[in-house]
């Protein structure tokens, strides 16, 4: 048997919910699972449409981002999977969707505001948006990755990756992770439907004023206990 059967599987079943949640359309968007022990992930093929991908389908990568076993290519968002599993030890799991609202949101450069406690049960602060790609990431630069962009936002807002699981990236799409490749695809979901109510809310009021820090520190530490909130 395969050393990599098990992360071929989980990165087939996560791939396949997102359609399912109506988070892709056609081939766009890709999830990967990680083996920590073996060092690799699997990652989605690039361009095969969800209705024809399989768990052999998947390709294995090193966190280098070099391809280790699979004759197709691996997504092209292959580099920025790498990059987050070499620097962020605990995560398993990594989405990456162009879902309508949170992509929208991602066009516009804005963070997404905390409007409510459906936003604040998953997250205190107003989720993040990456800066858009740099002249130095268009002329390739490694470094400059945009697995960097997100790694580097996160860093400067003082957030840590273990309490803020989702992010969007400007000019582009929302980037979600996890400790399992179930965990992140549940975070994808999160994210669209807060960007989906943060939108609606400022249509019905413009201008619309964010939930006071006070009571997004209440309703979070009543959901997840005393002394969890990580607020901004
Ligand atoms: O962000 C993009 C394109 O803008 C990509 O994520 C595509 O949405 C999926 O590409 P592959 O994973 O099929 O290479």
């Amino acid at each position: 048997m395969s050393k990599y059967k098990q992360i071929r599987e989980e990165a087939y079943e996560a791939n396949m919910q997102l359609p399912k949640l109506g988070l892709v359309l056609f081939t766009f968007g890709n999830v990967s699972a990680a083996d920590r022990e073996l060092g690799v992930f699997a990652i989605k093929p690039s361009g095969v449409p969800y209705e024809e991908l399989s768990p052999k389908k998947m390709v294995i990568v090193d966190f280098e981002g070099v391809t280790v076993e699979g004759k197709l290519r691996p997504s092209s968002d292959t580099l920025t999977h790498a990059v987050l599993y070499k620097h962020w030890e605990k995560v398993g799991g990594i989405v990456h969707t162009h879902s309508t609202y949170a992509t929208a949101w991602a066009q516009t450069l804005r963070s997404i505001p905390n409007y409510g406690t459906t936003h604040a049960d998953h997250t205190t602060v107003d989720i993040p948006c990456a800066p858009p790609m740099s002249d130095e990431m268009i002329q390739g630069n490694y470094e400059y990755e945009t697995g960097f962009q997100i790694m580097n936002c996160l860093a400067e807002k003082g957030f840590s990756y273990e309490e803020v699981e989702m992010i969007l990236v400007g000019n582009h799409a929302p980037f979600t992770w996890g400790k399992t490749p179930a965990k992140a695809v549940y975070n994808s979901a999160v994210l669209e439907n807060i960007a989906h109510m943060a939108y609606l809310s400022e249509q019905i009021r413009p201008h619309n004023p964010k939930m006071k820090d006070a009571l997004i520190k209440k309703h979070f530490e009543r959901k997840h206990g005393p002394d969890s909130y990580y607020g901004q």
